[in-house]
């Protein structure tokens, strides 16, 4: 039998707590994206950086957008996944962002692939529901590592930097292949935004689901050819959303699309199949062009881990990458006051 001395005793509860800390740590850094392996927020910041430098007091991606304004009209049937405030029938006041995913703020509209929407819907109980959503139908990464290695090897001087992270990332290829051959449309209006990455949705009677969403244009999409893209003015896609939308409305169908156990919702370069349920949940309203300098959009941070009760995150680990890289990025823009527009918003990051 062996003997322990009264100071053993003693010991003990704290020897059990320091483990129990030691095991919860090393799970926590299993699970959580920023543990010593994964790559930090400040390094996804500093990797977007083009050569002459951020454009100081912007975002430091989607740098060049406009703001707008406008409302969300649930019809009510997002209850039957979601107990969200904003599901319930009736209307819901949103501030949103059209935008260029590029880092550059002097970037050509013709010139960028991805076109994104930031969006924010309040609940009337004060509850907020923030995504940024892109028209690309996948994403370009399967994880934030991957993410930025790809950012890493995009802007290598090295010769083969592309073809080895191609190589050793074949999941790239599906967003490839969209950029390639998808057809430019010629207005932020004509737009499909997918929020790509997975959520968790919890029903008022407890039922979850894992789901994606989608705002389906209502306004009919018309193609650019190349020659037509090249003609366009730098600037065209705001000159046309704002005309548009001084002539009325702009609509998208919310669509909601569930998951099956069989699909993957911690990668979003993989699509899920075309039969999934698809509930549509409402329609987005764009009314009014805000200015972007000073605007509402100004302090706002599109962060897709601001969710009301009933949407929680999933096993998706790009949320809570994005939402300290959002972060990083807002406090560095608001903190460089020289060139940080001067507003008055009252909306808080
Ligand atoms: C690890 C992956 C990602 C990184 C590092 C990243 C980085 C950034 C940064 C730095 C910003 C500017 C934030 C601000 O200052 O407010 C931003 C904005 C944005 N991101 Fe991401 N992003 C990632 C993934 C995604 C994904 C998966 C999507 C789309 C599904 C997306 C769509 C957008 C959009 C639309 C905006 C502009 C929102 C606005 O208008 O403010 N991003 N991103």
């Amino acid at each position: 039998m062996a003997l322990q001395s009264p100071g053993q005793n003693k010991l003990r509860p704290l020897v059990v707590i320091g483990l129990i800390v030691l095991v919860a740590a090393g799970l926590f850094g299993y699970t959580g994206w920023w543990a010593p392996r994964h790559v930090t927020s400040k390094k996804l910041v500093e990797v977007f950086a083009p050569p002459g430098g951020p454009a100081l007091g912007h975002r430091r991606n989607h740098a060049k957008g406009i703001c707008f304004t406008g409302t969300f009209e649930a019809n009510g049937n997002g209850q039957a996944l979601s107990s969200a405030p904003m599901f319930q029938r009736g209307e819901y006041p949103i501030i949103g962002r059209f935008n260029l995913g590029s880092p550059e703020l002097s970037a050509t509209d013709a010139s960028v692939r991805v076109r994104g929407m930031g969006l924010q819907i309040a609940a009337s109980n004060g509850q907020l529901w923030r995504t940024a959503m892109i028209n690309a139908p996948v994403f370009a990464a399967a994880n934030p590592d991957a993410f930025y290695d790809l950012l890493v090897a995009s802007k290598s001087k090295e010769a083969d930097a592309m073809k080895n992270y191609i190589a050793a990332h074949p999941e790239f290829g599906a967003f490839l292949a969209w950029a390639k051959s998808a057809p430019w449309t010629g207005s932020y209006a004509e737009e499909t935004y997918n929020s790509l990455n997975s959520f968790e949705f919890t029903a008022s009677n407890g039922t979850k689901h894992i789901v994606r969403w989608s705002l389906l244009p209502q306004s009919p999409v018309t193609n650019l050819s190349t020659a037509d893209l090249a003609q366009r003015p730098a600037d065209f896609l705001e000159q046309e959303i704002t005309e548009r939308i001084n002539r009325g409305p702009a609509r998208w169908t919310m669509q909601v699309t569930v998951a099956t156990q069989e699909d993957p919702v911690n990668d979003p370069t993989k699509a899920w199949p075309k039969d999934r349920q698809t509930i549509d949940v409402g329609t987005l309203v764009v009314q009014q062009i805000e200015p972007e300098q000073n605007g509402p959009c100004r302090d706002l941070n599109y962060d897709p881990t601001v969710l009301p009760t009933g949407m929680a995150v999933s096993s998706d680990p790009f949320p809570a990458a994005r939402s300290a890289v959002y972060r990083r990025s807002y406090d560095l823009r608001a903190s460089e006051e020289k060139y940080y527009p001067e507003g008055k918003s009252g909306v808080q990051p």
